[in-house]
């Protein structure tokens, strides 16, 4: 080091400007882990470019961040273009993990393996466990404290993996890590408010179970607000919910839904939000650790979300007769699902 050199940093000035520098860093980070950072994991996806558009219009978010291991930045952008306050961050591949992670309050995962858009949700498991599997470590170094909503598939395993390799990094909350089921809620809503002639805006169908085939439950004996249907209507529209994955891979030749999903999950995201910001009342239905039935470690319900996450489980509604059936079918299906995905993440398969 030069004689000048040490003169400069030794003199009073240049500890002022090292003090001011000092201070101004730490100003800027208690600003950044201040602010409400979403990330969308996947964030370039078919599905999740929708989620971001949709989110990008909520005033109720600071900093929208696009993750993705294929190329975010174009997309991210354009999405900047759109006129709404909510900040666009964008971050391609491995090494920016941390960035796109770091400060986010609220992580999406839609990650997903390239091959997975035709299959049924249980084929989807060997393709999505690693990456996975690698995302939830990586959340548990940069973010552990933040909400963690999980859409990929198949979540009825991906969520007790998750909650599996969180628990080996020591830093797992059951009420933070939800599977997003919202898709079901939002199918639900739809076909009973067509059978019954309603605006589907006012009509609420709560969803139990899963998210597979025979796992999803719609509770219309509590839909409100009004829960008269013929046997043949609950028959047809539970059917409807039920496969409607399979459907629109048989309409779209090949090509899972999109649209309605990513309004669903959107939605969902969305409540986290506003749970955030303590708003009151916030009630959703998504799959999370439970012990509301003695057959399974997880479970969709309803639930009262606040600023930690779940505030209170709404457990399971009074079931009609063919609901109980429903549900009494679907928990060792589930019951499986979880086995498979804790297996998993123990390194056991
Ligand atoms: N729970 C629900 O209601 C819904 C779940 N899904 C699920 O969401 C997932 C995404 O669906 P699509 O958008 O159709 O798939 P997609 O294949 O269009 O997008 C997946 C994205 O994940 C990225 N990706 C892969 N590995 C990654 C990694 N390690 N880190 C970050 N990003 C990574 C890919 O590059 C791709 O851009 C699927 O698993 C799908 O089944 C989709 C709709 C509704
Ligand atoms: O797997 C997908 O891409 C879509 C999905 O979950 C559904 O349609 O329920």
């Amino acid at each position: 080091m030069s004689f000048l050199n040490l003169c400069f940093r030794t003199s009073p000035l240049s500890k002022l400007a090292t003090r001011t520098a000092q201070n101004l860093k730490s100003v800027r980070t208690y600003a950044r882990s201040h602010i409400l950072k979403v990330t969308v994991c996947g964030g370039a996806g078919r599905v999740a470019k929708l989620v971001c558009l949709l989110l990008k219009q909520s005033p109720l978010i600071d900093e929208l961040c696009v993750y993705d291991v294929a190329d975010t930045v174009r997309f991210a952008k354009e999405l900047a273009h759109v006129d709404t306050g909510c900040k666009v961050s964008a971050y391609t591949g491995k090494e920016y993990v941390k960035k796109a992670l770091q400060n986010s309050k609220i992580v999406v995962i839609l990650a997903s393996s390239p091959k997975t858009a035709f299959l049924s949700y249980s084929a989807m498991f060997d393709p999505n466990a690693l990456i996975m599997q690698e995302l939830i470590e990586q959340f548990s170094y940069f973010c552990p404290k933040a909400l963690l909503a999980i859409a990929t598939n198949p979540v009825n395993s991906m969520v007790p993996l998750a909650s599996e390799v969180l628990k080996a990094h020591g830093v797992y909350n059951p009420n933070t890590v939800f599977g997003i089921t919202t898709t079901d809620v939002v199918r639900a809503n739809s076909f009973a408010a067509e059978v019954q002639g309603l605006e589907p805006e006012c009509v609420f169908v709560p969803v139990i179970g899963g998210h597979s085939d025979n796992t999803i439950i719609p509770v219309l004996s509590h839909a409100k607000p009004c829960n008269d249907f013929t046997n043949a209507e609950l028959e047809k529209i539970t059917l409807g919910v039920q496969s409607a994955h399979r459907d629109m891979i048989k309409a779209k030749f090949k090509e899972s839904a999109n649209l309605s999903c990513a309004f669903a999950i959107s939605r969902f995201t969305l409540s986290l939000v506003k749970a955030l910001r303590r708003k009151s009342d916030i009630i959703e239905c998504a799959y999370v650790k439970s012990n509301v039935h003695p057959g399974t470690k997880y479970l969709a319900t309803p639930l009262r979300l606040g600023p930690a996450g779940i505030q209170k489980n709404l457990g399971l509604p009074e079931l009609s007769e063919y609901e109980r059936c429903l549900l009494e079918n679907a928990v060792p299906l589930i019951a499986d699902d979880v086995i498979k995905g804790e297996r998993y993440a123990k390194g056991l398969d």
